[in-house]
């Protein structure tokens, strides 16, 4: 468990981290989001103890990391993937950290093959592609057997074998219990990982929420349907009052009625139709309109994790 209080940190007139509260909890992957700029890493850094606050607390079960008697073992992190001693083989660079903080050696063989690097254990890390680098990166965040993960853009830079490899490891982190608190920029890949949510602009929390329930209270619901005949479609669904919008790849994304109701149209109308399917906004789409309020957001507008806007109050 991951907790914060009133953090807030300065740099000389900057407030990157300004009052933030919030808990991380186990068993589920929690996503932190916000634009360039917002505070993620410094909070991450505070968190670890990297920085100091300039005010409130950060706690890792419980206590600041700094006061953890084996922090290894119960905080892994992977912060910069490239901070990793280049002149050391992968080997050596887990040997280091694991007699540093009183691990087993036998577990760097273990961590080493949960990577995947097992065959370039050997091979010094300067020569290591950036996807190797993440992989070592996460092995050294494995070392202590932590409960706790905490992962700055951990598929940064990574191909979908890599992502797609980083996403099953940490789904199955959380299943055994731990706490996986992890940032990224890839709205897509967020969505496709995350069960829960954090959400900062400026420094201050916009939203603490379930993924489902973000994307289910801020979406604008639509239907996706194909025909055959779309214009006529399109005019018998404006008749009935409905927004219709044409994709480039000839579906219609129609708004205003519901799913149902489209379908008993179209069926009233003899119109034929090759697919009919309820949808929600991506998770990008709700957090571009959401952190797009958050600029607002300083100026006064109130939205809180507490009320989040509905989706018709954003704009
Ligand atoms: N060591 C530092 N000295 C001065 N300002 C800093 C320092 N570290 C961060 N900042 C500033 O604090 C703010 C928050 O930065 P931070 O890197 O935490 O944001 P972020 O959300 O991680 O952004 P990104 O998504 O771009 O990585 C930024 O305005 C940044 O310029």
């Amino acid at each position: 468990m991951i907790e914060v209080r009133d953090l807030t940190k300065r740099y000389g007139d900057k407030l990157a981290v300004d009052g933030l509260s919030f808990q991380v909890r186990p068993g589920r992957i929690t996503g932190f989001l916000g634009p360039n700029g917002a505070g993620k890493s410094t909070t991450m850094r505070l968190i670890l103890g990297l920085d100091a606050p300039t005010g409130g607390q950060a706690s890792v079960n419980g206590r600041p990391y700094r006061l953890l008697a084996a922090p290894l073992r119960e905080a892994g992190s992977l912060l910069e993937a490239r901070a990793v001693h280049g002149g050391r083989t992968a080997y050596h660079h887990l040997l280091y950290l694991a007699q540093s903080n009183g691990i087993d050696r036998r577990r760097i063989a273990e961590v080493l093959d949960l990577v995947g690097l097992a065959a370039v254990a050997g091979r010094r890390a300067k020569g290591f592609s950036l996807g190797m680098s993440q992989r070592l990166g996460i092995a050294a965040a494995l070392l202590g057997d932590p409960g706790v993960l905490i992962l700055d853009e951990p598929v940064n830079g990574l191909d979908t074998d890599g992502i797609r490899w980083i996403r099953g490891l940490l789904k199955s982190l959380a299943a055994q219990g731990r706490t996986v608190f992890l940032s990224s920029h890839l709205m897509s890949e967020m969505e496709l990982t995350a069960d829960h949510l954090i959400v900062i602009g400026q420094g201050r929390l916009i939203a603490d929420i379930g993924m489902r329930q973000f994307i289910e209270r801020n979406s604008y619901p639509f239907t996706l349907v194909r025909s055959p005949q779309p214009d006529r479609l399109t005019a018998v669904l404006q008749e009935s009052g409905a927004q219709v919008r044409l994709d480039p790849d000839g579906a219609l994304r129609i708004s205003g009625i519901d799913t149902a109701m489209i379908g008993d149209i179209a069926n009233a109308h003899h119109v034929p139709l090759h697919e009919l399917t309820a949808r929600l906004d991506s998770l990008e789409d709700v957090y571009t309109r959401m952190t797009g309020v958050s600029v607002e957001y300083r100026g006064g507008t109130g939205i809180t994790s507490a009320g989040l806007p509905a989706p018709g109050n954003q704009e």
